[in-house]
């Protein structure tokens, strides 16, 4: 799996570090306040497990499941609804927890989802943020790194379903996917 790699961009101590960083700002801005957390699986399900456990506050913690790149390296750009939050989310201060922001629609997508059910506010904590994908306007409030516009892995993040359990991220040679 390792060989795969062609360049190492994040490394477990400052995946650890980012986490850190995120989980002190998030509990300062979020004090006094009981947010939901809301997991996008299935990608951020690492960053989730390590972030939640910097963030020093009652949290519900809660998962949303959906899909737009179905394994390949391009977005399909229709985001799939595969499993649908389990909790009511109307006057709820909603934390989502991305693994990367792209192209943007995911985020888009949950963010109108969101808001049209009566959540109280809406913000992001991304993993990794691809400004350089964007395809559409929308930023997170909290950003782990920010990545080049190439097409990374590990960490959560699969290409054919695979790497999710890399414990670092890198970038993915480009003859294993062309
Ligand atoms: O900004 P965008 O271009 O929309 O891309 C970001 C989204 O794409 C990936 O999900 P994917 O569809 O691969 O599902 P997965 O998390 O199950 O791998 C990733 O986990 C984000 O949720
Ligand atoms: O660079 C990426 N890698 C894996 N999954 C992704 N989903 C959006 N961008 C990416
Ligand atoms: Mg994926």
């Amino acid at each position: 799996m390792n060989n795969d790699i062609e360049e190492v961009l994040f490394d477990q101590e400052q995946i650890h570090e980012a986490a850190v960083r995120l989980g002190q700002t998030i509990t300062k801005d979020y004090a006094g306040r009981k947010p939901l957390v809301l997991s996008v699986l299935k990608g951020a399900y690492l960053w989730t497990a390590d972030l939640v456990r910097e963030i020093d506050l009652y949290v519900d913690l809660e998962f949303i499941k959906i899909s737009s790149y179905h394994g390949g390296v391009t977005s399909s750009n229709e985001i799939q609804l595969v499993t649908d939050v389990q909790s009511d989310v109307a006057g709820r201060d909603v934390l989502i927890l991305e693994d990367i922001v792209d192209t943007g629609q995911s985020l888009r997508f949950l963010k109108d989802l969101l808001k049209d059910r009566g959540a109280n506010s809406v913000q992001v904590a991304t993993f990794l943020d691809k400004k350089g994908g964007r395809k559409i306007e929308i930023d997170a409030d909290y950003v782990g790194f920010d990545v080049r516009n190439e097409f990374v892995v590990g960490y959560g993040l699969d290409y054919a379903g695979l790497y999710r359990n890399l414990p670092y991220v890198g970038i993915l040679k480009k003859d294993i996917y062309s």
